[in-house]
């Protein structure tokens, strides 16, 4: 397994590939939020405009010292209204009138601002999502061997959903807040720089106070999901492992651990709200000083210039409408740098190469049943346990070889490495003279049967789990006749749906030697050259594996098969019989060689033969 350096790129660079892609949504999205925002500080203008109106008509009002500098828009709106001689009502009313106007304005590129850059996030996370998961089918069993199910889950939900977070609401967010800030410190000091100054200073502090409180917040919440999952954890196991639990009188016990993680998992959540309860109450405290400020050092100006009351009543709005992009600052970096973890886990699998894949030569070849193991020396990687170990085996099409051996002995690391689940360090394996490394893999295990030792079935019907290796759609008598010669045809027909019956969690519970023939018959319906079972009739007995064997013996008449057991099926003419020890070869050769040899397989052949007859 490679993982390849990320190359100094940051973690969230490899999400430009998608920006590009929805490049088009992104640019009117922007542009979307430019105008909502050009149009929000629009109306603290016109309302400025009012109030001086009205402070002129006051008993003692004190002329105007100075004009206040308007945007070109409210510039000319003004000049319009006063050239058209309203009364004095209705020209508050045509005020008022606007300012709705302004505010409908602004709500409508909001929706459209959502509707483009939350839409493209949406679109951004389905496309990583099966980015993911081809990426996961990709890999060999070695990765899913290294990595817990867990993992790989959270890779995929939580990873992805908090990297949407970034390319939705935290870019969103961003976009407006420099938009904003960078609309209204513009009219604010447009019109007095000095008060804009005076008015500003606290909100730096809001921002690292945010900031700092945000991340206390998100480590807080991220203890509170581990303990969360934890607990669920626990609960599941819990109700899977009940008949063990109950078996086993350990209900108090289990009761116990579970009441030990909720209430870890209530401690933090208790004061996770505690400091969730500091953080309004201090934005809040900070605008209140800004307000404060305003109204203080505008209120000595407007004793000198009246015209500045209007102005205090424009800085207050301004100040009201910077709190939420103020306080998204702290709120979009720590979604940021959530993201950019996130997207770092994510590309970490992204960036793993299989080691099981496809050499640049790698051609289709029809699968004859001729196989050789050259001296396969075969060492798990991530364990360095030398499970097979210089093994040599030449098997001709059309033979039947049983692999027999202690359990531990190799054999399913055998089977694992024909179908090439790893790859061996040493000697190589060929079918038809050729290397299987060199072979197509997808074709090659289309050609390929390997019913494994631990049987899973899909929660589907019978009918598409055994067709589930077929391109098409496979016919009744193709599903039936598989079914039959894995025999288990009858007891699906007596289900009361047949091969339409579910299987798994919501449908019926098979017993474990029905689930076994199933998967035999799912190996079967593929017509492989080659079919490897691996110890798949260990669930059903002596009596019904003989049945079994022997219909399994008139289909596999031209095929080539290698069947693992650890027990000897002595009433089957097999070609040859190997006997692993240790990862090595032990013995080799016919019933008849063996038996001369009277070695392990002739002990292993009369133990079972009194077992046979004491159970006669
Ligand atoms: N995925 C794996 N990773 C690391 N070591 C493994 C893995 N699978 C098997 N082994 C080890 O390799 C050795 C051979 O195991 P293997 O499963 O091939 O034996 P087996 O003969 O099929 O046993 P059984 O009859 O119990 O199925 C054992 O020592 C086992 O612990």
């Amino acid at each position: 397994m490679t993982a390849l350096p990320l190359g100094g790129m940051t973690p969230l660079s490899s999400l430009r590939k998608y920006f590009w892609k929805y490049r088009v949504r992104f640019i009117v999205g922007t542009l979307f939020v430019v105008f909502s925002n050009y149009f929000a500080v629009l109306a603290p203008q016109i309302t400025g405009f009012v109030v001086n109106l009205v402070q002129q008509r006051l008993p003692g009002a004190r002329p105007v010292a100075s004009k206040p500098v308007h945007d070109v828009l409210v510039h000319r709106f003004i000049t319009w209204v006063q050239s058209a001689q309203f009364s004095f009502g209705w020209l508050i009313a045509v005020c008022s009138l606007t300012i709705l106007l302004l505010a409908i304005l602004r709500g409508i590129f909001m929706f459209f601002m959502r509707q483009t850059i939350i839409v493209m996030s949406r679109h951004i996370e389905y496309d990583q999502k099966n980015e993911i998961f081809k990426h996961y089918q990709r890999l060999d069993t070695n990765f899913y061997k290294t990595h817990s199910t867990g993992d790989l889950m959270n890779r995929m939900t939580e990873d992805v959903s908090r990297v949407r977070m970034y390319t939705g609401p935290a870019i969103m967010y961003l976009i407006n807040l420099v938009t904003l800030i960078g609309f209204c410190v513009m009219n604010m000091l447009r019109k007095d720089v000095s008060l804009t100054l005076y008015v500003l200073a606290p909100l730096p502090l809001l921002a690292i106070t945010i900031y700092f409180v945000n991340s206390i917040i998100n480590k807080k919440s991220e203890r509170i999901q581990a303990l969360l999952s934890d607990l669920t954890t626990n609960a599941q196991e819990s109700y899977s492992g009940i008949r063990v639990i109950k078996s086993f009188v350990q209900e108090k016990a289990m009761l116990g651990f579970f009441t030990r993680n909720s209430e870890a998992y209530k401690k933090n959540a208790v004061s996770l709200a505690r400091v969730e309860a500091i953080y309004f109450p201090s934005m809040a405290l900070m605008i209140g000083l800004s307000t404060l400020v305003t109204i203080l050092i505008g209120g000595v100006q407007a004793l000198h210039d009246s015209s500045k009351i209007g102005l205090i009543v424009e800085f207050v709005i301004y100040i009201n409408m910077l709190t939420f992009p103020v306080s998204a600052i702290g709120w979009t970096a720590s979604m940021i740098q959530r993201a950019s973890a996130s997207q770092r886990r994510i590309n970490e699998f992204l960036l793993t190469e299989p080691t099981i894949a496809n050499l640049p030569e790698a051609q289709q070849v029809k699968v004859s049943g001729d196989i050789v193991f050259d001296a396969v020396n075969f060492i798990y990687p991530h364990t360095g346990i030398n499970a097979v170990k210089q093994f040599s085996l030449r098997i001709t099409k059309g033979e039947k070889v049983l692999v027999l051996g202690r359990t531990g002995s190799g054999k399913t690391t055998l089977a694992q490495l024909l179908l090439r689940f790893y790859d061996p360090q040493e000697g190589k394996i060929t079918i038809g003279g050729n290397d299987i490394r060199t072979m197509d893999l997808k074709s090659f295990r289309d050609q390929v049967s390997y019913v494994q030792q631990d049987v899973f079935l899909f929660s589907d019907t019978v009918r598409d789990n055994i067709s589930f290796g077929l391109a098409s759609p496979a016919s009744e008598e193709r599903v039936t006749e598989a079914a039959a010669f894995a025999s288990v045809h009858k007891e699906i027909q007596g289900f009361a749906k047949g091969y339409e019956t579910m299987i798994g969690e919501r449908g019926v519970t098979l017993s474990g030697g029905q689930k076994q023939r199933i998967s035999i018959a799912r190996a079967l319906i593929k017509n492989p050259e080659i079919v490897v079972f691996d110890d798949c009739l260990s669930a059903v007995d002596a009596k019904t594996e003989h049945v079994i064997i022997g219909n399994l013996y008139r289909y596999l008449h031209d095929k080539t098969a290698i069947i693992i057991t650890h027990r000897i099926f002595s009433s089957f003419p097999f070609h040859k019989i190997v006997v692993l020890d240790n990862g090595e070869l032990l013995e080799m050769g016919s019933h008849e060689e063996l038996m001369a040899a009277n070695g392990y397989y002739a002990e292993l052949y009369r133990l079972q033969l009194t077992e046979e007859k004491a159970e006669v």
